[in-house]
Formats: C-alpha cells, sequence, structure tokens
C-alpha cells in the first residue's frame, strides 16, 4: 500500500549517541543556568556529563529497541524529550487545567492516542460535557503526523492538552498521576492497521503489547487507581488472523490477569472499521476517496473463490457514544498500594453497526457522493491478514449502556467526504456534497 512505502522510506530521525547526549547537556545546561545562574565552572559540566554518561546508560539498559524501525526510534526519543516537557511549571499548570473537569462528579480522564481518530473525536465529547480531558500522544509517523498535528490544534481551541510521549515511558506517566488523581484513563493509543503488521511486526507489539503493560503498571500502583476503557480495539476470534489482531488479543489476555491480582477496573472494546470526519488516511474508503478523486485505480479485493468482501463499517459518532457509555458505567478499580481489595469489574463489549456493506458497496457510495467513477481493479485479498467479513454483535453493549448505532454507510461518508474537501480545500470539486450535508454532529 502506498501509505506505508512511504513511511518505510522516510528517512529515520538521528538517534546516535552523540545527538541524545548533545541534547541532554543541553536540557542539563538549560535546568542549571536557572537553578544556579553564575555557577558555570568546568567542574559542573564535568558532573554533567558524568551524569548525562550514566542515564543514557540507563535509559538503554531500561528501554531496549525492539528494531530499528522509526516508530520504537520516536519511543525512544520521546522518553528522554518527556524530561524537559515534564519539567516546568507552565507545562504542569496546563496538564492540571486541561485535567480538570467543569461539571459536579465529572471525570478525570487521560486520554492516551488523544491526537489519533478515534481519540481525539472521543476527547472533545468529553469535554464539552464537563469532564476533564488530559490527552497523551506520541505523534508518530505512522500515518501523516500533519493531520495529526491539526486534531491537536483542535483539541487546543477547546482547552485540550495533549502532552507529547509515549505510553511506553514510565517516568512520565508516574509524573502525571503525580499531578493528577485520574479517575480513568481512555487508553486509544495503539498501532492499529491489519496490513501493516506485515511490514513492521515490532512496532505492534511495542505498542500494543509492551506499551499496554506499562500503562497497566502505572495504573495500578496509582491512587486512587483509575479505571480503564478500553483495553483493546480488536479481535474476532480466538484464532486470530493476524498480528495486529493477535496483539489485541494479547492485550485482553493481559487485562484479565491485572483485573484478577490487582483489582484494576478494566473494559474492553472492540470496535470495527471506524470511519468518519478526521478519519485515518491509511484505511480503504480514505485512500480510495483521494485516489478516485486524483483519476488513479483503486484495487477492489474479493476473496480467494471471487466472492466479495465486506465490513461492518462504524461511524465515528456512534464509537464515542460507545466509549462514552463504558466510561459511564465502569465501577471503581478496587485495589490500593498494589493490592487488590475485592474483585473487579472486567468487561468486554463489540462496537460496530451491526450491518456489513461490500467494499463494491462503499465504492459506489464514494462514486455517487464524488460523481466521479472510480477505475476499479478486482483482484485477490492479499493473503496478509485480512478477513473477509465481519459483522458486530452489539447486544451486550445495548444491554449495559444502550449502545445502539445510528448512522449508515451512505450518512457516514457523506459528513466523510464533506470534512475530506474541506480539510483538503476542494469544495469546489465536489459541491453537491457540501450542499446537501445537513445536521452535523461530527467534530469537523
Ligand atoms: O475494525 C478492525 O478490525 C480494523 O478496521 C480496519 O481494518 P479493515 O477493516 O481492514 O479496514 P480497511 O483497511 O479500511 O479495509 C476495509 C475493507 O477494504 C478492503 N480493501 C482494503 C484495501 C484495498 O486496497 N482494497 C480493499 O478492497 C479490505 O479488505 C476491507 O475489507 C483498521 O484499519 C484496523 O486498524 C482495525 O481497526
Amino acid at each position: 500500500m502506498q501509505y506505508h512505502t512511504m513511511i518505510g522510506g522516510s528517512s529515520p530521525p538521528d538517534t546516535s549517541k552523540t545527538t541524545k547526549l548533545e541534547r541532554y547537556n543541553s536540557y542539563i545546561r538549560r535546568v542549571n543556568s536557572t537553578k544556579l545562574l553564575q555557577a558555570s565552572s568546568k567542574l559542573l559540566f564535568r558532573v554533567t556529563l558524568l551524569v548525562a554518561l550514566i542515564l543514557i546508560f540507563f535509559f538503554t539498559i531500561n528501554y531496549p529497541p525492539l528494531s530499528s524501525d522509526h516508530h520504537n526510534i520516536h519511543s525512544t526519543q520521546n522518553f528522554i524529550s518527556s524530561a524537559f516537557y515534564g519539567s516546568g511549571a507552565a507545562w504542569e499548570k496546563q496538564v492540571r487545567h486541561s485535567s480538570t473537569p467543569r461539571r459536579p462528579n465529572g471525570f478525570s480522564i487521560l486520554v492516551t492516542g488523544a491526537a489519533g481518530f478515534v481519540g481525539s473525536h472521543c476527547s472533545l465529547a468529553l469535554k464539552k460535557r464537563g469532564d476533564g480531558v488530559l490527552g497523551l500522544d506520541n505523534f508518530n509517523s505512522y500515518y501523516d503526523p500533519s493531520l495529526k498535528r491539526a486534531r491537536q490544534q483542535l483539541l487546543s481551541k477547546h482547552q485540550i492538552f495533549i502532552v507529547e510521549g509515549d505510553i511506553n515511558d514510565a517516568q512520565l506517566l508516574n509524573k502525571l498521576f503525580d499531578i493528577v488523581p485520574f479517575s480513568h484513563i481512555l487508553h486509544l493509543a495503539a498501532q492499529a492497521g491489519v496490513r501493516y503488521a506485515m511490514q513492521n511486526p515490532l512496532s505492534y507489539v511495542n505498542s500494543n503489547v509492551a506499551g499496554f503493560v506499562n500503562l497497566l503498571e502505572v495504573a495500578k500502583s496509582a491512587d486512587p487507581q483509575p479505571a480503564i476503557v478500553p483495553f483493546s480495539e480488536t479481535d474476532r476470534t480466538d484464532q486470530p488472523a493476524s498480528l495486529y489482531a493477535a496483539t489485541k488479543k494479547a492485550g485482553e489476555e493481559i487485562a484479565h490477569t491485572y483485573n484478577h491480582i490487582y483489582g484494576l477496573s478494566l473494559t474492553g472494546l472492540r470496535f470495527f472499521t471506524v470511519y468518519g470526519p478526521w478519519g485515518r488516511p491509511d484505511m480503504a474508503y480514505f485512500f480510495f476517496t483521494k485516489d478516485i478523486l486524483h483519476g488513479k485505480g483503486i484495487n477492489v479485493y474479493v476473496t480467494q473463490d471471487e466472492k466479495e468482501v465486506a465490513r461492518d463499517f462504524t461511524f465515528v459518532d456512534d464509537i464515542v457514544k460507545g466509549c462514552v457509555g463504558a466510561l459511564d458505567t465502569a465501577e471503581k478499580s478496587t485495589g490500593k498500594g498494589g493490592k487488590k481489595r475485592a474483585p473487579a469489574q472486567l468487561r468486554v463489549y463489540n462496537l460496530g453497526n451491526t450491518a456489513p456493506v461490500t467494499v463494491g458497496k462503499l465504492v459506489g457510495i464514494l462514486e455517487n457522493l464524488l460523481s466521479v467513477k472510480a477505475k476499479k481493479h478486482v483482484i485477490k485479498m492479499p493473503r496478509n491478514g485480512d478477513v473477509p467479513f465481519t459483522h458486530a454483535n452489539v447486544s451486550q453493549a445495548y444491554r449495559d449502556f444502550g449502545y445502539k448505532p445510528t448512522t449508515d454507510l451512505a450518512t457516514g461518508l457523506r459528513k466523510f467526504v464533506k470534512w475530506y474537501v474541506g480539510y483538503y480545500g476542494i469544495e469546489s470539486r465536489v459541491k453537491g456534497v457540501i450542499d446537501s450535508t445537513t445536521n452535523e454532529h461530527s467534530h469537523d
């Protein structure tokens, strides 16, 4: 896929020890210059250099890169840079201000992956109803980081601050929990995408397994312990079809352990192919729109026996409602000081649209909205972990918090296309969509 090739081809940032040392020394020098204004002696510099060397060694043994891919490089960089971001009084004030609720009994929620697609929508919805929301995101380059920055700007307009850091950074997480007694964590930071797992498997382990465990480790010792929603995004069977699904399944098993041993209240949500405004450019509906408008061919997959593939495409506003419903019904964790006091809540829900649509139909809807005929290449689905069909049973989410999706694919895609042409400044090319779109809910 073109996006993936582009990412793989981007030049990784320089992480040589010299660069880290220079960056760290410059940080140390800045700290020292405020604390000990006049004391810039040679001796102090030597001590600083020694401390820097020890710390870099410490970082290296505690955070071994899982591979040389750019995601892990980002994690390592964020670990070091967070020491700088997390040190100022102004930074702490922003953290506190953003996470303070503005309604009686409001939640104080840490949203990981807040600059992501679902994370940004949920953050806005929660903030709008008066909850305190603090974002955390590592702004990695799995897809165009400028889209993540634009979401960050939107959130910032609504007084939501996003801390730039990684869920693998225990020091940063502990610092955030020292500053804010979070009532909930909405954990949406993950390596997504089914097909990209073939190219960069360790990125999935790093975010979806190691990062998740790191977050649970911090949450288990926090006082009060937060409730965590969701701990997983997707899985479909006990025999996952892709590494992506396997890491999500592992997340569910790990969650069970932390619930059982430490009394953390945990809720897993399995999202089914979420789409909508501010969506992810690596997903088919998004790059089909782009390619159709550019007159480029698109690959429409069929199964090995040439049947159509279908997805339970779910509009992002419905997913937000599900996330909020799960948060509102999450019980308190029961542990304290790393010890469980009583059994705690452990739940898993499907959040889907319950109405699968074939990829052919998806393309037909886009052709109508864009008034352009797609150049379709019908090909057999590569054997890379994709499944032919998804269909969510949401009866438990309905029973427990009234989850009921209300947006069909044609309505949701119209809202997406309206956002797309506005965001990329090409309104004139698909005018009909703008004129006929009413009753906008999504944050665009
Ligand atoms: O809910 C999930 O479990 C996952 O949803 C999403 O995966 P998918 O459902 O596979 O969505 P997406 O890639 O948009 O492909 C849509 C359809 O187009 C087909 N497809 C895809 C590419 C292509 O070139 N041609 C094509 O026909 C393809 O075969 C598929 O039938 C998230 O990316 C993932 O992170 C995870 O959240």
